[in-house]
């Protein structure tokens, strides 16, 4: 994505601007080696949907490689990112989220992810633009955000004291779990900077459809997540943690024990935000309903059980802000 000039900017559609909100300092913070981190863990699940965990064993040189190569790739000319597009759903988006009409100040890549690397048809249209050593770097990166992804998912079935201790885990590590990378790019937008009065959206309010989803970003803000009673609060980049967010499966797993959280960026006026999220999902054919180890006596399903194929089939049908999980409930 160029940084257009005005005459340009007012010729196209543009996301719909909103006031700015204030900071949160009420993010729990898990220090994944701490005994008790389970308990922690359970009650942030519950509590937001959302915590940063440290001590998490990613080694931050692979994570500084990565950015890098991300930064490297959107700095290319636009007609060179451009061989890597348009994202159907993979491959690299300018401005458009989806196929259903959503629009952002970001571009992107979206990558699918197999057990071990990205898939070959990702890997694909990559090649032709990026060096080898992208792909080898996102290779590794994969692994790691999996394994880290294993780990939470571990402590949280252990937190919830529930067995096996992998009921949640080998959802994520299956060899056909179906999951996702994206790398993100939000340009600095000068509108904000030519008096537009509020924000400019950079990613629309949505829940996240897969059972967790791991997100790093560099030191720029932008990420608002809604609380429970539906304010919304700005939460502070923290370049040394990764962010972990409960989505939309783990919220039917744990019959809405744990909330999916709502969120968004917001694009800034100076500095560019790059965020690298992996996406931890089921198989496509894995059922998904709620544990019938974790409902209470009497208690009710909220949830029919569905694939997660048919979750996703109705998931890339819909807006970027629609409530996915209405359709499946009970
Ligand atoms: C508007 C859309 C983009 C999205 C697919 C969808 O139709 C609805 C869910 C969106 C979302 C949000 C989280 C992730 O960024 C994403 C990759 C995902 O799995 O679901 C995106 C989808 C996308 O950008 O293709
Ligand atoms: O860029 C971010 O910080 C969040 C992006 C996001 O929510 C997403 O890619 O689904
Ligand atoms: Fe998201």
């Amino acid at each position: 994505m160029v940084v257009l000039t005005k005459p340009s900017l007012e010729q196209v559609s543009l996301p719909t601007p909103h006031k700015p909100r204030s900071c949160f300092s009420g993010i729990p913070v898990i220090d994944m080696l701490e005994p008790g981190a389970e308990a922690l863990l359970v009650k942030a699940c519950e509590e937001f949907g959302l915590f940063k965990v440290t001590n998490h064993g990613v080694p931050m040189e692979l994570v500084a490689r990565l950015e890098d190569e991300a930064v490297k790739f959107f700095s290319l000319s636009q007609m060179e990112k451009e061989r890597s597009g348009p994202a159907n759903p993979f491959g690299y988006g300018n401005r458009k989220i989806g196929g259903n009409g959503d629009v952002g100040w970001l571009e992107y890549l979206l990558l699918e992810v197999t057990s071990k690397s990205i898939s070959h048809a990702s890997l694909a249209f990559l090649k032709e633009t990026c060096a080898r050593s992208f792909c080898s770097v996102l290779n590794e990166y994969i692994q790691a955000m999996r394994r880290l992804a294993s780990e939470v998912l571990e402590l949280m079935a252990q937190g919830l004291m529930i067995e096996p201790r992998n009921i949640f885990s080998k959802v994520v590590m299956d060899e056909e779990s179906d999951s996702v990378l994206r790398l993100n790019h939000y340009p600095p937008c000068p509108l904000l900077l030519q008096g537009l009065n509020g924000t400019m959206t950079g990613f629309g309010e949505h829940t996240d459809p897969q059972l967790i989803s791991v997100l790093r970003s560099n030191n720029t803000s932008g990420l608002e997540i809604s609380l429970r009673d539906g304010t919304w609060v700005s939460v502070l980049p923290d370049t040394e943690s990764f962010f972990i967010n409960v989505g939309d499966s783990l919220q039917v797993l744990t019959n809405g024990r744990f909330r999916s959280v709502r969120h968004r960026v917001v694009a800034n006026g100076y500095k560019s935000r790059v965020s690298m999220v992996y996406f931890g999902g089921p198989p496509s054919r894995e059922r998904l309903a709620p544990l019938p180890l974790l409902m209470g006596e009497g208690e009710q399903s909220l949830y029919r059980e569905f694939t997660w194929c048919e979750y996703k089939r109705c998931a890339y049908r819909s807006r970027l802000a629609d409530n996915r999980l209405e359709q499946f409930e009970s």
